[in-house]
């Protein structure tokens, strides 16, 4: 048990808070985009607009009997927050069921033709298809040349800095993308990240993923040097099992970003066939466990992936709320240490994320001091400050 003694959970229930925004401005602009995307019929823009109504104004409503995810939603606290605010129950569980609901408008899971067709993949597309990302792939011509430990080192800050690229953070502010970005990391483990990956290491690496295209090519960067110097034998990559947070990383994202890689030229190309024939010879496997779209804190993670987990030299736990259910979606006091709001996980964890919601442990009382002074609390949730931690 952490030493730490507990925190609130976030709610979204203040106005003018970042979790506020998030259901009252966010998710209607998400609704607006996907249906401008797209050719639906009547039924999915009826559906769509109850569910506009639903989420800013509306109770959290019981899913159909026959609902095929019936069961897991029950598990996971439906019949306790059925006919609350959606602003007054856990902000991290009403933003997975905006998800979930969101999806089933659309007919994501009906069997029919919409089953399946991935309502952001439009601008998943256009990212991954961008100058931006082909910019990036160049530059790893420039690296081939350099030393593998200052390759490592900067392929590790590609991955954690690809968190930037997160399309439902750029929807509730357009000029993220441009913001200039601290360099300095306000938490930084790096030595101890590569310490528990030394060369000549046996073990598994796992990496659960965040967003698609320009965060996952960098990770899949990242994974195909670890295993091409050999810091780990295997990899296993956890991607979700459906579209979430826009822009999270799917299989087909998994495959359309392995495409790009292996379609490029130069450096690209070459890490692109490790991974591809890694896949094949089982080096490197996926998976999209349903716990990684589950509403809930990773220290609910149920006994199956715990295990997995506890085999892992190291699980790297990319991005904002992959952070937020790491720690905790609280009102952590900044400082708390991050060792013991993570004591629970089964193993080494590095967390890699640029700071986007407000939940913070682990700094340092004069970095905390620092940023506060320069930016108030907007350090918090802009983007533009990142962080790496170490779990031992
Ligand atoms: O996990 P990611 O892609 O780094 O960020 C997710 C995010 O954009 O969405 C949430 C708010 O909707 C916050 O956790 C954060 O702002």
């Amino acid at each position: 048990m952490p030493a730490t003694p507990s925190a609130p959970v976030l709610l979204a229930d203040e106005p003018g808070s970042f979790p506020h925004s998030v259901l009252a401005e966010r998710h209607p602009a998400i609704i607006r985009q996907v249906r401008e995307a797209f050719p639906y019929g009547p039924a999915q823009h009826r559906a769509l607009d109850a569910l506009l109504a639903n989420c800013t104004k509306g109770v959290i409503e019981p899913l159909p009997t026959d609902a095929p995810d019936q069961d897991r939603w029950t598990a996971w606290g439906l019949p306790e927050y059925t006919g609350r605010s959606w602003f007054d129950v856990p902000w991290l569980w009403s933003e997975s069921w905006f998800y979930r609901q969101l999806l089933d408008a659309v007919g994501y899971f009906t069997p029919g033709p919409w089953q399946g067709i991935d309502p952001f993949r439009p601008f998943k597309l256009a990212e991954l298809d961008g100058p931006e990302t082909d910019e990036e792939l160049a530059a790893l011509d420039d690296l081939a040349n350099k030393p593998a430990d200052e390759r490592g080192r900067a392929l590790l800050h590609g991955s954690l800095w690809g968190n930037r690229a997160d399309l439902g953070f750029r929807l509730s502010d357009a000029s993220a993308a441009d913001a200039e970005v601290a360099p300095a990391l306000v938490a930084d483990d790096s030595e101890a990240f590569w310490s528990l990956l030394p060369p000549a290491g046996a073990g598994t690496l796992h990496l659960i993923a965040d967003n698609a295209g320009r965060e996952l090519i960098p990770d899949l960067l990242l994974i195909a040097h670890l295993l091409d110097e050999g810091h780990v034998r295997r990899a296993v990559l956890h991607l979700k099992p459906y579209p979430y947070y826009v822009s999270d990383a799917t299989t087909a994202d998994f495959v359309d970003a392995l495409r790009k890689l292996t379609g490029a030229s130069g450096a690209a190309a070459g890490y692109g066939r490790t991974l591809w024939s890694a896949t094949a010879d089982g080096t490197l496997t996926v998976r999209a466990h349903p716990f990684a779209a589950a509403p809930l804190p990773f220290s609910e993670m149920p006994d199956d992936l715990r295990a997995e987990l506890a085999t892992a030299e190291l699980t790297v736990v990319k991005g904002d709320l992959n952070y937020r259910r790491l720690v905790g979606d609280r009102r952590w006091p900044p400082t708390t240490p991050f060792q013991d709001v993570t004591a629970y996980f089964p193993g080494p964890a590095a967390a890699l994320r640029t700071l986007k919601s407000d939940v913070i442990t682990g700094l340092d009382a004069d970095t905390e001091t620092a940023l506060v002074a320069a930016e108030g609390q907007r350090w918090r949730t802009g983007g533009t400050h990142a962080l790496l931690q170490v779990r031992v």
